[in-house]
């Protein structure tokens, strides 16, 4: 829908567009933030609550399962109802599901309030790219994608780090999930602020366009090409992996290699913090090199031994790993190369994945592709935390068990074999006469 008089009007200053990113961001940090807060109460739920980890899994598994049903919808009320308000709306569902959860007495609350999180997170996600392409189209829109999810990042790294700062609250599982309703209250407020100033530039400001969201075509399914479905593929798996990965490490570095808490919760931020300042810098050095299909393939490469590594290498020498204002932790050395690899793969992947799409798929058919996409990490990601906490349970892991750990690692190697395969396979494609650039394409180079 075009501003009446639009040509007449400037487009936003740089200030201002900054500024909303910064609101659109906080909101995310507060989306993030609520996601992984479950992460460091998982013993605490076991213990206190006396949930199985096929329970915990089913939690996570919650999330997802809200978030297929809403994706279906979610951009058809963004653009009922303007991004601007879609924000404000998912938000409030978030802090009202970090509130539920929170409050939960019994497994079905805490569940209905894992489900009621999807439905509010997945869409808001949605909107705020929404929100950045509309602000941001014709100027920095990578760089304020790239912003975005580091802020978002941010919010998971301190909610692992949570286990530090906010260490007297874990004497019970319910404290820290309110201090998550606390921080998602905080991304609300921050909804706000950007829903009061994009009212205050109507009439001030050309915005352009309303931005195309990530709606879903399902006729689009029949035209992609295969390169398109290798890299959903590869996708699935690779989300599949890391998230679920992450949903037990803290439980799973206490348990298994005898962390404490604070250490545990260290150790896992290092994910996040790494694809904080890494994500970026990828982005840049592929947009110069291409390559895209050979970076994908080799960041599979790297994540395929690690889950084996965690097993069966020995545990090295402990070395003390300090996070400034935030806290300190002895974690052994094996445990911190694996997690610095992996936040490695975990910046290269995303960087390079997400922009390929747009290499190979219409400008128009776009927003279909990336909500397919989503839609599919989500299925491949609701599977998972059921597989590896039923594993969990059926080989009796624990303090006393730690081998019975061991399956569930053997389960996500499996995944990132095939993810390698899937890498493997876009990049024999990509090489041939069929590829679309992935290989080729430079910022330097005319497409
Ligand atoms: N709260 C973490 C879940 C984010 C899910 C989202 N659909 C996604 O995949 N984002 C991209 C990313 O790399 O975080």
């Amino acid at each position: 829908m075009s501003i009446p008089g639009a040509g007449a009007l400037p487009r936003p200053t740089p200030a201002y567009r900054w500024l909303v990113l910064v609101f659109a961001s906080l909101a995310m940090f507060g989306n993030y933030y609520v996601y992984d807060a479950l992460n460091p109460v998982v013993d605490l739920l076991r213990e206190q609550q006396g949930f199985s980890y096929r329970q915990i899994g089913m939690l996570s598994s919650a999330y997802n399962l809200a978030a297929l049903l809403v994706l279906l919808v979610g951009g058809y009320v963004i653009d009922r109802f303007g991004a601007r308000r879609a924000i404000v709306a998912f938000a409030a569902v978030c802090v009202l599901a970090a509130a539920v959860s929170a409050a939960a007495s019994s497994f079905p609350t805490l569940a209905a309030g894992r489900f009621l999180l999807g439905m509010g997170a997945e869409p808001l996600i949605v909107a705020v790219t929404a929100v950045l392409a509309k602000w941001f189209k014709g100027k920095e829109l990578s760089f304020a994608f790239g912003l975005n999810l580091s802020i978002s990042r941010l919010g998971s790294a301190s909610a692992d780090w949570s286990t530090s700062f906010a260490a007297p609250l874990y004497s019970n599982w319910q404290d820290p999930l309110w201090l998550s309703t606390g921080v998602m209250a905080a991304g609300l407020g921050a909804a706000l602020l950007y829903w009061m100033l994009e009212r205050r530039a109507e009439g001030r400001f050309y915005l352009g366009e309303a931005a195309a969201t990530d709606r879903l075509d399902l006729r689009s399914l029949y035209r992609f090409s295969a390169s398109y479905w290798y890299i959903v593929a590869l996708c699935v798996v690779f989300y599949s992996t890391v998230f679920p990965f992450r949903s037990f490490a803290i439980d799973y570095f206490q348990q298994a290699h005898g962390l404490e808490r604070e250490a545990a919760g260290i150790l896992s931020s290092l994910l996040p913090v790494a694809a904080i300042f890494a994500t970026p810098l990828f982005g840049l050095w592929v947009d110069r090199v291409g390559r895209r299909s050979l970076f994908m393939a080799i960041g599979s490469l790297v994540m395929l031994p690690l889950f084996l590594a965690v097993t069966y290498l020995p545990p090295g020498p402990d070395v003390m790993v300090t996070i400034p204002l935030v806290g300190s932790g002895e974690v052994p050395l094996t445990l911190l190369c694996v997690i610095l690899l992996l936040g490695g793969v975990f910046s290269l992947i995303p960087a390079v994945m997400w922009p390929s799409v747009a290499y190979i798929v219409d400008d128009r058919r776009l927003g279909s592709a990336y909500a397919l996409m989503t839609l599919c990490q989500q299925l491949g990601w609701i599977a998972v935390p059921l597989v590896v906490g039923a594993l969990n349970d059926r080989y009796l892991a624990g303090p006393e068990n730690p081998a019975g750990y061991a399956p569930g690692m053997w389960f996500y190697t499996a995944l990132s074999s095939l993810g390698l395969f899937f890498a493997w396979r876009l990049w024999r494609a990509e090489r041939g006469q069929g590829g679309h650039g992935l290989e080729t394409i430079t910022v330097g180079s005319n497409r």
